[in-house]
């Protein structure tokens, strides 16, 4: 359990709201550079929320903060009701423990706009290695979820190969598979698709809808549109470090209030 003292502006704990993610004023700079501007967010269990707007606007550097791979300057998230950093503006950082951050990260999987296979491991044996190595999982049983969850994606004739010998649509697969192995239960995807090729973008997003009917929490970085469309239960807008409009994606993308979002959906629609 955390020691950290929670201050009552932080909220009251997710878990009994089924809220699977809550931020609350969410502020991170990279030097002078002030990337996230009090973001705040919460997504339910269950829910797929899609986050939308141009380069630059943080939506990288928010989902990392999610997931400890950058930590946050100012504000609070909540991850299923436990805590990740915190800091008032220009007051104490109460910090989680190594040990506590390293459970948190093992709760969220993460996929990456480029892979990040290990080349020199079989498709099967990427799915393996994190349970086995950060879980301390027995083999047999880690092996056997890697084959079920390698089937599931579309690759089951695959699990022999290594990335270079599979495509890019392939190697995302592997690399969800990878995740899910870790058993998360939250799903972290940044721009999954950017990297592929047009025609292998569709088999990746058919895997992501496949988990999003399995009732899985995701928050997706996309320039999907469609797939936010079709399979979101919540599109946000960000620009400049901020959330300038969320709601149900068909409406967002059908009315878009702000001057902004209206702009944006112009150019990608
Ligand atoms: N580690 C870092 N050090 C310094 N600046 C960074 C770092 N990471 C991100 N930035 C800057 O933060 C800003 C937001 O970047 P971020 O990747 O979060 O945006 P994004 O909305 O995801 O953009 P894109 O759609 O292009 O990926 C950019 O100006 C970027 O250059």
């Amino acid at each position: 359990m955390s020691e950290l003292t929670v201050p009552a502006q932080a909220g009251a704990p997710a878990a009994e709201s089924g809220l699977m993610v809550q931020a609350e004023q969410v502020h991170k700079s990279f030097g002078h550079l002030e990337v996230l501007k009090g973001i705040d967010l919460e997504v339910r269990s269950g829910e797929v929320c899609c986050l939308l707007g141009p380069s630059g606007s943080g939506k990288s550097t928010f989902l990392r903060c999610i997931n400890h791979l950058e930590k946050i300057n100012a504000g609070s998230i909540r991850v299923d009701g436990e805590l990740i950093g915190y800091r008032e503006h220009g007051g104490k950082l109460h910090e989680l423990r190594q040990k506590e951050v390293a459970a948190q990260r093992r709760s969220i999987g993460m996929v990456f706009q480029r892979f990040n296979l290990f080349p020199h491991m079989t498709a099967l044996e990427n799915v393996i290695e994190a349970p086995v190595r950060v879980k301390r999982e027995a083999k047999v049983a880690a092996r056997e979820r890697a084959e079920s969850l390698l089937a599931r994606v579309g690759l089951g004739d695959k699990m022999g190969n290594y990335p270079g010998q599979l495509s890019g649509g392939q190697q995302q697969r592997v690399a969800i598979a990878r995740a899910l192995a870790m058993q998360p239960k939250l799903m972290l995807f940044d721009e999954p698709t950017s990297a592929l090729d047009p025609e292998l973008v569709g088999e990746v997003l058919d895997v992501m809808k496949d988990l999003a009917r399995d009732g899985m929490t995701m928050i997706v970085v996309t320039h999907e549109i469609g797939f936010a469309r079709e399979v979101g239960d919540r599109l946000v807008f960000m620009d400049g470090g901020v959330v300038v409009e969320q709601g149900n994606p068909r409406e967002v993308i059908a009315n878009p209030v702000h001057d902004r979002t209206k702009a944006f959906l112009a150019k990608v629609l």
